[in-house]
């Protein structure tokens, strides 16, 4: 018999609704089958899913990849594409009880549990982006994985009703999903119901680079799909992702352009931003574009200065060896809390109301009324204003009373205590850092989610995971990252695990490019990887 494609597959495991695991290189066409998996199961299983009010859930990381699957299947209504925390809280929300009680007995084992010993009656529950407060009803995303965990081990008919209303559900980029919900989708859920609840893995596991993601799965109840085509990639890139991936031999396939593959060492040019700029040249001259180019910068410091962030960076540094790296991952209480105030800048200005109300309504304030809209714009116009010409601090001060975004708890924490005597060591430091971000100008907090959010791969918003370009230009500068070192994953003299999380970060960036690959280092190589990143773009032109 012949051996079926991966959609045939696929497809026979919905049939006879067993659980399946499409593992893939890049560009194989998994977040394509997964598509065309949804659009089968649409056809087919239609009449069941209205009949019963039920849905298949899908669940994605990132908003590129909920776009583009909504945009597949034209948004139909029996699919409920969104977050696994969106997902989970869509079910568990209903049982406000039973979830009080697991609140309390986790909180019991929380490192720092809250008194929750002297409420009158358990409060409203609600899941919010702003963090854990237990005692006024509030988890966080995590907590939402934790508790529905527990919830469905404590109470089986959960399970029933989950499946139930979710017949399959597939996860797109599985990789990056937490253990515990591996654990709740595989050992609770996956063949439980009157019809065996399919789960459906598609991704990737070298393509995990968030250390919470769970990499590899095995599992007894899962079927392997494996497949080795490119569909993407143009036959030098491929060669080069074949060299870095020795376990999984791409063929390049279907109708791909004539590609061609860079890399810069450029030594002749003094390491630092110079550097970039002499690859920028040589790859104009062979018509590149930023038209027709994507940069990926890993890598900030050189390249602050001509960003213009520098100042605001050097604050972060300030706060340890980990303080860039939480300025681009926004994990850091007042980030957070300044992305929040652009996204909802960038959505007033792009009209986009139902995402404005979505930022506000986390901030508990919903637009209602023709007079709310008129009190915003004028709030809006006003922080224009002084996101153009104030400091960080003016931005702050305005919006601590701004009807636009309540300032969350730990921002108002870290504001009030700035000016507090008798601090330890500890928060003497943060007040310092409070008080010097806040003479920074706020145009760097512009240019900086600038970069988070279009340049970086890392942003879970916009990351370029998922997507591709025509020519993608890799721009690397291991001076400051702590969580990554490409320059030592060459030379093989990192730790194994910062080694995997930078092959991995290296693998879904170069993999991105459906014709042109660059990778251009701004700063001198370690002893041994030079060596490792010839053999690698052997399929292209090295520029020593
Ligand atoms: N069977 C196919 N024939 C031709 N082109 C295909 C096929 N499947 C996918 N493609 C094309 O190949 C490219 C990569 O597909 P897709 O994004 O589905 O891959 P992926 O495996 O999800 O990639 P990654 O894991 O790298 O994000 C897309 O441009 C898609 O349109």
């Amino acid at each position: 018999m012949a051996r079926l494609n991966t959609f045939e597959a696929v497809v026979e495991e919905l049939d006879a609704r067993r659980s399946f695991l499409v593992e893939a290189g890049a560009g194989a066409g998994k977040t394509t089958d997964l598509v065309r998996a949804l659009q089968y199961l649409l056809s087919h299983r239609r009449t069941d899913l209205e009949a019963n009010g039920r849905q298949i859930a899908c669940i994605t990381y990132t908003n590129v990849a909920k776009k583009k699957i909504l945009e597949r299947i034209s948004a139909d209504p029996l699919v409920a594409v969104g977050t696994i925390h969106e997902f989970l809280w869509s079910v568990i929300q209903a049982y406000p009880r039973e979830l009080w009680q697991q609140i309390l007995d986790y909180n019991a084992n929380l490192s720092k549990p809250e008194d929750l010993t002297e409420m009158a009656a358990p409060p409203v529950i609600e899941y919010s982006d702003r963090g854990r407060k237990l005692s006024e009803g509030r988890i966080s995303h995590d907590d939402v994985i934790a508790l529905s965990l527990r919830l469905v081990a404590t109470h089986p008919k959960l399970i029933r009703i989950i499946t139930s209303k979710y017949p399959v559900i597939f996860v797109d980029e599985y990789q990056d999903t937490s253990p515990k919900t591996i654990d709740l989708l595989l050992n609770h859920l996956a063949g439980a119901g009157k019809e065996p609840c399919v789960i459906g893995l598609f991704g990737d596991s070298m393509q995990k680079i968030y250390r919470s993601g769970v990499g590899a799965v095995r599992h007894d109840k899962l079927t392997p799909i494996t497949k080795t085509e490119n569909y993407r990639c143009s036959r030098p890139v491929v060669d080069v992702l074949n060299k870095m991936r020795l376990e999984l031999r791409q063929q390049a396939s279907g109708n791909q352009q004539k590609g061609e593959v860079h890399l810069f060492l450029n030594t002749d040019v003094p390491p630092g931003p110079r550097r970039l700029d002499a690859a920028r040249a040589t790859l104009a001259s062979r018509d590149w574009t930023l038209e027709n180019s994507k940069y990926l910068l890993l890598t900030h410091r050189g390249i602050a200065g001509t960003l213009e962030y520098a100042n605001l960076l050097e604050q972060y540094r300030q706060l340890g060896s980990h303080g860039p790296d939480d300025l681009m991952a926004r994990n850091e209480p007042y980030i957070q809390y300044l992305t929040q105030i652009e996204a909802l800048c960038a959505a007033y200005q792009e009209r986009d109301f139902v995402e404005l109300t979505d930022l506000m309504g986390q901030g508990k304030r919903r637009i209602t009324r023709h007079t709310d809209k008129r009190i915003i714009s004028k709030a809006i116009r006003e922080l224009d204003t002084v996101r153009a010409t104030g400091t960080i601090g003016d931005v702050l001060d305005l919006m601590a009373g701004s009807p636009l975004l309540a300032v969350p708890g730990t921002v108002k924490d870290r504001e009030r205590r700035r000016t507090a005597a008798d601090l330890d060591e500890r928060h003497k430091r943060q007040a310092d850092f409070s008080n010097n971000i806040r003479g920074v100008s706020y145009r760097e907090v512009i240019s900086v989610t600038r970069f988070i959010d279009e340049l970086t791969p890392f942003s879970t918003q916009h990351g370029v995971k998922g997507d591709e370009f025509e020519n993608v230009v890799v721009v690397i500068d291991d001076s400051v990252w702590t969580m990554y070192n490409i320059g030592k994953m060459l030379a093989g003299t990192d730790k194994p695990e910062r080694t995997e999380r930078s092959r991995n970060l290296f693998y879904v960036c170069c993999s991105r490019a459906r014709r042109g690959l660059a990778v251009v280092f701004i700063n001198d190589l370690p002893d041994g990887a030079e060596a490792t990143a010839r053999d690698w773009f052997a399929s292209g032109a090295v520029h020593p």
